[in-house]
């Protein structure tokens, strides 16, 4: 096969990150497409974008362009304009930040506004990031599922920090969009295994525990 007829295979993706400020948005892309993690927040401005190329079964290479919207954009002017003609949305929250769940209802009206008139509407997925932090969670799973079956909704739970499930989310997304089907396999390739240091609290004698930790078995750092 020649270059060309290589190159005109690639298919290109637009997929838009939107919720609350702070929630982990720019963190998911940057997990996604850079494989790394910032433990410090800096407040995206406007938008910034990412490229990623996967390949999907069949060999089908695809290119994502993911647009990380900052969250300070809602009730701004440019927000439909960005939201305009995408294919897939990532519609984020924080699991430890009830108020990131709620707020979900004005970005994903904004999404359905935007599209009221499309006759390609884009695959919306529910996304609830920071899972790591499960011990602190405020939005109760099945908040999260029937939000999901309510509006025919995508759903995800992911940690940008560990990395779990987030390179499954965004290929699972490409593939909804392209009507392609991932086999059990190729679902469980994409799942990143969560690593986690053994912490054994054991040592200290219980009775002198005025602190208990939050999780006797392991910390997941
Ligand atoms: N523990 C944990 N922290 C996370 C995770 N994802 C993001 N964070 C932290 O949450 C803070 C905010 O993350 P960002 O990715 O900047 O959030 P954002 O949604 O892009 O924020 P805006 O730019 O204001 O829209 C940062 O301190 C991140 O390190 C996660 O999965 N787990």
């Amino acid at each position: 096969m020649s270059d060309s007829e290589e190159e005109s295979q690639d298919r290109q993706l637009k997929i838009v990150i939107i919720g609350d400020g702070a929630c982990g948005k720019t963190s998911l892309a940057m997990r996604f497409a850079q494989e790394s993690f910032g433990k410090q927040y800096k407040q995206t401005v406007g938008l910034d974008f990412f490229l990623k190329r996967i390949t999907l079964p069949g060999n089908l290479n695809v290119t994502l362009q993911v647009w990380d919207i900052g969250g300070q954009t809602i009730g701004g002017k440019m927000l439909d304009k960005y939201i305009y003609g995408t294919q897939g949305v990532l519609l984020v929250y924080d699991i430890t930040n009830y108020q990131s769940f709620e707020n979900l209802e004005d970005w994903f009206s904004m999404v359905k506004k935007v599209n009221e008139e499309s006759e390609t509407p884009p695959f919306i997925a529910l996304v609830g990031n920071k899972i790591d932090l499960e011990h602190m969670r405020t939005v109760k799973a099945d908040k999260h599922q029937r939000f999901c079956q309510e509006n025919g909704l995508g759903s995800f739970f992911v940690s940008a920090k560990s990395g779990d499930s987030v390179f499954l989310c965004f290929q699972r997304v490409a593939a909804e969009i392209l009507g392609i089907k991932l086999n059990k396999a190729e679902i469980e390739q994409s799942q990143r295994v969560v690593k986690a240091d053994i912490v054994n609290y054991s040592q200290e004698p219980v009775t002198r525990m005025v602190n208990p930790p939050r999780s006797s078995m392991c910390d997941i750092q």
